[in-house]
């Protein structure tokens, strides 16, 4: 029997005015293990959808399950949280402490653990993402690319069972952007990727869908199939 499903979404309709459909009677699943590449035009409703799997928008219909559970009321959302980490598509909404270690460690003190283990824990993130000794930065002082890695650890920190990722690569260079890949190509977790970054997505996505007239459409055979042990 194969491993329930991380992410369904089931006949989601979703607009923020009467007269504008965002999504349409769109339906998805995530299953373990797989890299999605989430992709369509400016507008089209991308990171709604991701909102809408963190709770953060509420659709006007359909069902929404994370981690085998059926997410309504915001003690729904909040319950499932910690396990479900979603990087921001503005860096800027998600560090929100005075120096980067306060905010990478933010999370795991929220997830129960103590100081020197959320220490160690935001270190230890850090260091993979090439980010030793940018602990005691401050953080409004960053680069948008030092931003983005730091608001990657911040999620990274939490060891999440989901990722769900709104433009990783936005204001990185072309090393950074490389180890970015290789960082995501060896996690274990199952993921969505949000971004217009092709080369990126040829990389590390299993799988594409995209967001058309409010729509998913699955399926693009150039995306290779990473999944070990299966060929595109
Ligand atoms: N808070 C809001 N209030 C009203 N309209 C909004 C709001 N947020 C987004 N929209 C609109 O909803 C639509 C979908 O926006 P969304 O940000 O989900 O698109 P996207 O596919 O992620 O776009 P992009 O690729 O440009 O980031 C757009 O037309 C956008 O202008």
């Amino acid at each position: 029997m194969s491993a329930p499903a991380l992410i369904v979404l089931r006949d989601i309709c979703f607009s923020f005015s009467p007269t504008k459909p965002v999504l349409n009677h769109a339906s998805f699943v995530l299953a373990p293990g797989e890299k999605i590449a989430l992709t369509g035009p400016n507008g089209a409703g991308k990171t709604t959808l991701l909102h809408i799997m963190m709770g953060l928008q509420t659709p006007q219909t359909g069902t929404i399950e994370i981690l085998q559970k059926t997410c309504k009321t915001e003690k729904d959302f909040s319950a499932i949280r910690g396990k479900v980490g979603l990087l921001f598509q503005d860096s800027d909404d998600q560090l929100f402490c005075p120096t980067v270690i306060e905010d990478v460690a933010f999370g795991p003190l929220n997830l129960g653990y103590n100081d020197a283990q959320a220490l160690e824990i935001s270190y230890k993130t850090l260091a993979d993402l090439g980010l030793s000794g940018f602990e005691n930065r401050i953080t409004h002082q960053l680069s948008g690319g030092e931003k983005r890695l730091v608001a990657l650890a911040t999620v990274l920190a939490m060891a999440p069972d989901i990722l769900l990722l709104d433009e990783p690569t936005n204001g990185l260079d072309q090393t950074v952007e490389s180890r970015l890949t290789d960082i995501l190509q060896a996690l274990p977790q199952a993921m969505v990727i949000i971004s217009h970054n092709r080369s990126f997505l040829d990389q590390v996505a299993t799988r594409k869908v995209t967001l058309h007239n409010g729509d998913l459409i699955s399926g693009d055979e150039t995306i290779k199939n990473t999944i070990a042990g299966k060929t595109s």
